[in-house]
C-alpha cells in the first residue's frame, strides 16, 4: 500500500540545539534504515521550508502509524497522510 506523507518539523524556538541534534541525528539513522528495508520509497524536501514529502511503501495503515509514531521527530511534526490508489491512466 502506498501513502504520500507530508512531514513539517515545528521544533519550539526554545528547545536546546544539542538536544534537538541528538533527535535529528537519530530521526536520520531512522529514516536511512525504512529507504534502505524498501518501506520509505521517496523523501523530498520542500524547497524553503522545514518539510518534506514522502511515499511510503507498507503493508497496513496500522504499520505506517507505527513507523511514523516511531519517528524520533514525531512529538514535533505535523504529518498528513493521504492514501494512493492506481490511476487509471498510469502505465
Ligand atoms: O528533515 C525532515 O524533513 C524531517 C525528517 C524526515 C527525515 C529525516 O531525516 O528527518
Amino acid at each position: 500500500m502506498l501513502f504520500h506523507v507530508e512531514m513539517t518539523v515545528k521544533i519550539p524556538h526554545d528547545f536546546p540545539v544539542e538536544k534537538a541534534d541528538a533527535i535529528k541525528a537519530a530521526e536520520k539513522a531512522y529514516a536511512q534504515d525504512l529507504q534502505r528495508q524498501g518501506k520509505w520509497v521517496h523523501l523530498w524536501r520542500v524547497a524553503g521550508r522545514y518539510s518534506n514529502v514522502s511515499i511510503f511503501d507498507v503493508e497496513s495503515v496500522d504499520e505506517l502509524h507505527t513507523l511514523l509514531s516511531s519517528l524520533p521527530l514525531f512529538p514535533f511534526m505535523d504529518i498528513t497522510v493521504t492514501a494512493l490508489a492506481r490511476h487509471p491512466s498510469a502505465i
